[in-house]
This record gives C-alpha cells, structure tokens and sequence, in this order.
C-alpha cells in the first residue's frame, strides 16, 4: 500500500514516504519521531475505511464517506491518493500546510508544498512476505493483496518519479540514509 506518512524537515519541505505495504514506512518514521521529536510531525491522512476501536477522528484519519472523499478528490484537495481494498486513502494539501508553517504559506496558496518524496523498497518481494506475516496482523487474502499490489508499486517506483529510494534491508543502514536525505548530507 501506498499509505504516506510525512513529515517535516527543518526546512518545513514535507516528505512524502511511500512505499509497498509492511516495508517497513511507519517503523522508520517513528524512529525520526523518537529521535527528532521536537523537528517532525505527520500529517492526518482522509480515509473512506471505518474506524477501527480505538481510533480517533481527526488524530488517527479524517473519517469520510465515498461520496465526500469522491467529491474532495474533484475539489482536487489531495496531494496524493489510493485505493486499497475498497478503501480510499489520501493525504489532502490542506493537512500539510496546517503542520508546514502555520501560516507562512497562504491558505489557497498550495504551490508552496513542494514536497520530496521518498519510496522504500523491500530487498526482495520473499523479505517483503516475511514482514506482513511477521506483523501477524493479516489474513492470508489481506497479504495477497498486499503483495500484489507492491508489484505494481514496486514497478511504478522504477519509472523514476520519487527523488530517493531506499531499500529497507537493515534498518539502521535505512534510517540513517533516510536521514541524511532529509538532512541533505547526501
Ligand atoms: N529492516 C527491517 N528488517 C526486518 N523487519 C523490518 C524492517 N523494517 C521493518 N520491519 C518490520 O516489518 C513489519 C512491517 O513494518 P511497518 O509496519 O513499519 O510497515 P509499513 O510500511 O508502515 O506498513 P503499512 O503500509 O501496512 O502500514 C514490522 O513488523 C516491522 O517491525
């Protein structure tokens, strides 16, 4: 799945982090978190998938119907979207530019996002297989669809549209290249 975490450089450019399902996004993402906790925030995605117990609107997504999501696609509201097992997920411009600058650009003012987008790769798909299982949180048809779907990611990723790809083999090699992406020492 293409789920997008992003978070803020010190320059206030957002990164956009995607990335197949169980890559391993949200695990490098908080260890920028816990390690810069006072220099990165994410941003609030919109879905058209139920809450979960325990979630929170408006902290764990913006919890929308079809038909809303389908008319703020039109509106032309997000930065980025999918859909994943019949559910539609998507990062909205407005979302970023709340966690950016608070009011250094202009509400309407979308061009300013400019962000830099990073994807993560597994090393191989058998890796990639091993950590949906790992997490334990899936059916069987869940990972199928999961892996099929990073297929086609996997294949989009290598037309060249991100600005770095990482390959999330061993994880301090990875976070510290995601690093010194974001920190430009690279
Ligand atoms: N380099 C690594 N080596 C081995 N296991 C890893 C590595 N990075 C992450 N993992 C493990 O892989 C599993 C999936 O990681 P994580 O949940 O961060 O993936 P994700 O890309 O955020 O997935 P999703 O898009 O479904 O939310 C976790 O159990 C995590 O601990």
């Amino acid at each position: 799945m293409s789920s997008t975490v992003d978070a803020l450089s010190m320059e206030r450019r957002p990164i956009v982090i995607s990335g197949p399902s169980g890559v391993g996004k949200g695990t490098l993402c908080q260890r920028l978190l816990d390690a810069y906790p006072e220099t990165f925030v994410t941003t609030v995605s919109h879905t058209t998938r139920k809450p979960r117990p325990g979630e929170v609107e408006g902290s764990a997504y913006y919890f929308v119907s079809r038909v809303k999501f389908e008319s703020l696609i039109s509106e032309g509201i997000f930065i980025e979207f999918a859909e994943f097992n019949g559910n539609l997920y998507g990062t909205s411009k407005q979302t970023v530019i709340d966690q950016t600058a608070r009011g250094a650009a202009s509400k309407e003012d979308d061009s300013q996002i400019n962000p830099r987008f990073v994807f993560v790769k597994p090393p191989n798909l058998e890796a990639l297989e091993a950590r949906l299982r790992g997490r334990g949180i899936e059916d069987e048809g869940s990972i199928q669809r999961r892996l099929a779907r990073a297929k086609e990611e996997l294949a989009y990723a290598e037309t060249g549209v991100h600005d770095k790809i990482i390959i999330n083999h061993d994880l301090d090699r990875a976070s510290q290249e995601l690093e010194d992406f974001i920190f430009e020492r690279s």
